[in-house]
């Protein structure tokens, strides 16, 4: 039985989110293509940042895509860095990440997905959350298990685990990271919705 496919456009500048994007969706009915647009990095909260990412490719690509921004947030802090995190990694690199809680006793942070979906019916883009708890720590072997930007570690480890995301093996991170859950989420939406163009029934 052929599953139905579903073509879905993601529009980003960064081809480490890409490549987790291809193999989480690997193992589902829906296909990925992609274009490099250098995305906008908006301030706001998450929620509305993602939807601004939308809208902007969306004025551009004119065709039904999704975006993604990605945020570490950290309890003792409110949420911040939150979406902020590219701007804080870039200037004070993980270690100084970690500093920043210092002062505080809670080191308790959450790895969020937002995915925003646009198309021509729709006003506003559709968002798909996907988060995973955990606590912000430095990496034992930074080089082990990594395959992202050096520039975008995020010293995190997953609730669970006792190591942090860039030593784990890819097909472990990709069970349980935020980026995975967001596009579970957007997988059952796409699977079980009937406005899919190219959603043909089961043969
Ligand atoms: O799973 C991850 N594990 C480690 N680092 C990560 C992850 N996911 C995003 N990151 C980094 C990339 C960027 O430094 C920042 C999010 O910023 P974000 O705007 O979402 O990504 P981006 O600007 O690289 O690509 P895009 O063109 O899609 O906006 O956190
Ligand atoms: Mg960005």
């Amino acid at each position: 039985m052929r599953k139905a496919t579903k073509e879905i456009l993601l529009i980003t500048g960064n081809k480490d989110k890409l490549n987790e994007f291809q193999s989480i969706l690997s193992s589902s009915s829906l296909s990925l293509t992609s274009i490099n647009i250098d995305l906008p990095e908006y301030q706001g909260n998450p929620l509305d940042i993602a939807k601004m990412k939308a809208k902007f490719a969306f004025n551009i690509v004119k065709k039904p895509l999704i975006v993604e921004d990605a945020s570490l947030c950290f309890n003792a802090l409110n949420g911040l860095p939150g979406p902020y995190i590219k701007w804080f990694l870039q200037e004070l690199k993980p270690a100084g990440i970690v500093k920043m809680l210092a002062g505080y006793e809670d080191k308790s942070a959450y790895a969020q997905c937002i995915i925003a979906y646009m198309s021509e019916e729709l006003e506003d883009p559709l968002c798909f959350i996907g988060q995973t708890p955990g606590l912000i720590a430095l990496p034992i072997s930074p080089i082990q298990g990594w395959n992202w930007n050096q520039n975008s570690l995020w010293p995190f480890q997953p609730e669970g685990y006792s190591r942090t995301y860039q030593e784990l093996p890819a097909d472990v991170k990709n069970k349980i990271s935020h980026r995975s859950r967001a596009i579970h989420k957007m997988i059952e939406y796409f699977e079980n919705s009937q406005e899919g163009e190219n959603k043909q029934s089961q043969a």
